[in-house]
């Protein structure tokens, strides 16, 4: 089975080919591949009747979940590169995405439509996804809170900040990743906005703490942004370890990610 090692724009992957062989790990084998591997999230390359491929995913801490924007990417350049097409489909678990090459050797994969009803997120009650009742900090003076919600095919909570840097994200994250208006947890990003056409973005990803890009955490923290009317649909966002582009389509109301990926190594197990 081939294995690779790859990360886009610095969101470490460790991607198992199982189009021709069975990989079914259980949640410790997923751990200890990631630890070994150093990579925020684990995916195989399935076979899919109906697509190029079926992309499984699970975060370091062994769970599988339903998208990774970056992962996607990742494995688009893969089948890209070995059919030499100029695209491919690859279905997740949580939707249909199609993924072809952009300028410069950049990737880019259209990651649907954002889901923005509480129970598509989902929030455990009904509240306004602009700004939902969490506070970090005290009860009357929080120096955080009414994070933007939005669902990427999985969660994501954007706190809009001065400053990302001010923040003690190890420490702030993984309170509000298991906060119990997020039945399935959350990730969470801090956004500063820098100017209309431009976001600096940390994020803590859920299962997988603060990694140095998330993709979905990009196309939720614009599409918040541009929600509430901080930004253009379209902005470079500037994650810890590269750029990505994102854009919210207005013409059908899909989000765009444009971004690099890398292979760094690649073995036969
Ligand atoms: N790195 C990813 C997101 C991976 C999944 C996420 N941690 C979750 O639990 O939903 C990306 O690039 O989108």
């Amino acid at each position: 089975m081939k294995v690779w090692k790859m990360n886009g724009a610095g969101n470490a992957f460790a991607v198992f080919d199982a189009r021709q062989q069975a990989f079914a790990p259980d949640t410790d084998k997923i751990r200890s591949i990631a630890a070994e591997m150093k990579a925020d999230q684990v995916m195989a390359i399935e076979k899919d009747a109906s697509s190029d491929a079926f992309l499984r995913i699970w975060n370091s801490s062994g769970e599988e979940v339903g998208a990774c924007g970056n992962g996607t990417r990742a494995v688009a350049h893969l089948l890209l590169e070995e059919a030499g097409a100029n695209t491919v489909s690859i279905r997740t678990a949580a939707d249909l995405l199609k993924g072809r090459r952009a300028e410069n050797g950049l990737v880019t994969v259209d990651m649907g439509q954002p889901r923005m009803g509480w129970e598509e997120i989902p929030l455990s009650e009904k509240m306004d996804v602009r700004g939902v009742d969490v506070r970090i900090g005290p009860m009357d003076n929080p120096y955080l809170s009414k994070p933007a919600v939005v669902s990427m095919g999985n969660p994501h909570a954007v706190f809009f900040v001065e400053d990302v840097d001010a923040y003690n994200i190890p420490q702030i994250g993984p309170l509000v990743e298991w906060h119990p208006l997020f039945p399935e947890g959350t990730n969470v990003g801090f956004a500063q906005v820098i100017d209309r056409e431009t976001i600096r973005l940390r994020v803590w990803e859920r299962g997988a703490g603060l990694t140095k890009a998330c993709g979905t955490g990009a196309c939720a923290a614009l599409v918040c942004a541009a929600r509430a009317g901080k930004t253009e649909r379209k902005a470079r966002m500037i994650l810890d370890g590269g750029d990505l582009i994102i854009e919210w389509r207005e013409s059908d109301n899909r989000v765009m990610m444009t971004g690099p990926v890398e292979v760094e190594m690649s073995f036969e197990l």
